[in-house]
């Protein structure tokens, strides 16, 4: 097996990518969305205005001494390529290829005395995915068949969508609305995000299921009456009400909802410890990390079988074909989640256009993976890198 010679770590100089919350204004996934910032006025209208795009995309590239390149996308822009080439490179460079495993706990364990979750997971993530991209392109085999191979034929895919009504007739099995209102925006806040589920309900068929993710927004009370109040829509689940360490909210949340309707966190934890709390104290019935910021591949092979071992579906949050190899490999990943990043919700591209080339989309909802060795993907050679950090500091 070829030791890692090289490791690499770039910003993109272009909008869209993996920090897909990066877009031209008018799109719809800056368009009043709830935020914990929506208790100040002057911070609603756009997340952007609050810095949700802040960091920008990171590209990671890990060279083998045979000159075989794997790469990864995610997000975290120069802050994790800091990271990465002043601290995580030096467990990489010299390590054979295959050593997935002693990478990933000697960056963990290394940078737990400023790291744990958030940004330094999302740059060990990063490290993590290049890494799975490069042993596949080694052993010539696509990253789901290193994971022990595909258990279903195709993948099926719900749309996170400003309009769930669209994606029904693009063939997915049900849309996912991120709500405008929180607390602060009071009953009449409450009543138009109801309302719009409501109409939602009204446009689409009784067969295709509802959700709406609340980012962060709410608090055990509010989105205690929003889902009493959204009971018999046909809501399938209620995402992320509550700020990611409030285990108790979302254990007191997911007993007080109606009868069916389920509770959903995850894409902001990070670690298996996190999932493991979440897990135990009954937080949620769907946990949703994103392979790209809870610690890569390595750890949510380990974040889903504790969840599998107790029951708990993991349906990961939108990263492209970061998840899709993952969730074709796992019965607790039935579906998976599609980020409709066209501006008005209404056609199909990729999630992370412009970065990436040969990226997949699902055609009518649904996707089968071509066995493409690694991540089957290319970088698109028109999105300029900067390599801020190639003279180390350390
Ligand atoms: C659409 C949501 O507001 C977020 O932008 C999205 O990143 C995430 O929460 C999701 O579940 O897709
Ligand atoms: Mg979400």
């Amino acid at each position: 097996m070829p030791r890692i010679r090289h490791l690499r770590a770039f910003t993109v100089d272009a909008q869209g990518g993996a920090d897909y919350h990066d877009q031209p204004a008018g799109h719809w996934i800056d368009d009043h969305i709830a935020t914990p910032m929506s208790v100040y006025p002057e911070y609603r209208q756009s997340r952007q205005s609050f810095g949700i795009d802040v960091l920008g995309s990171l590209v990671v590239e890990a060279e083998a001494d045979d000159g075989t390149v794997g790469f990864a996308v995610t997000t975290g822009g120069e802050p994790a390529a800091w990271i990465i080439e002043n601290h995580l490179a030096r467990f990489v460079e010299g390590a054979p290829a295959g050593d997935l495993e002693r990478i990933w706990d000697q960056m963990f364990r290394a940078t737990l005395f400023y790291g744990r979750k958030g940004l330094v997971l999302n740059a060990i993530s990063g490290v993590d995915l290049a890494l799975w991209d490069l042993l596949g392109k080694l052993r010539e085999e696509p990253v789901y068949a290193l994971l022990g191979g595909p258990v279903r034929e195709e993948q099926v895919f719900y749309a996170t969508t400003a309009r769930p009504d669209l994606a029904e007739g693009m063939g997915f099995i049900g849309g996912k609305l991120p709500l405008r209102h929180g607390p602060a925006e009071g009953e009449e806040g409450l009543r138009a995000n109801v309302e719009v589920m409501r109409s939602m309900r009204e446009r689409v068929g009784d067969d295709f299921f509802l959700a709406c993710d609340c980012w962060m927004s709410m608090d055990v009370p509010y989105a205690t009456r929003l889902g009493h109040r959204l009971d018999g829509l046909g809501v399938r689940w209620i995402e992320e009400a509550l700020p990611p360490d409030d285990y108790w909210g979302y254990a007191e949340l997911r007993r007080s909802l109606p009868p069916g309707m389920l509770t959903s966190t995850g894409e902001h934890e990070a670690g298996r410890l996190g999932f493991r709390l979440l897990l135990e104290m009954d937080c949620a019935d769907i946990l949703q990390p994103d392979v790209g910021w809870c610690g890569g591949l390595t750890e949510l092979v380990k974040i889903s079988a504790l969840a599998d071992a107790h029951g708990k579906l993991v349906v990961p949050h939108g990263s492209s074909v970061y998840s899709y190899h993952f969730v074709i490999t796992r019965h607790n990943s039935p579906f998976a989640e599609f980020l409709m990043m066209a501006p008005r919700a209404d056609e199909v591209v990729p999630m992370f256009s412009p970065l990436l080339l040969d990226e997949p989309v699902p055609v009518g909802g649904r996707l089968t993976l071509p066995d493409t060795p690694g991540f089957g993907v290319r970088l698109n050679p028109e999105c300029e890198l900067k390599r801020p950090y190639a003279n180390r500091r350390r």
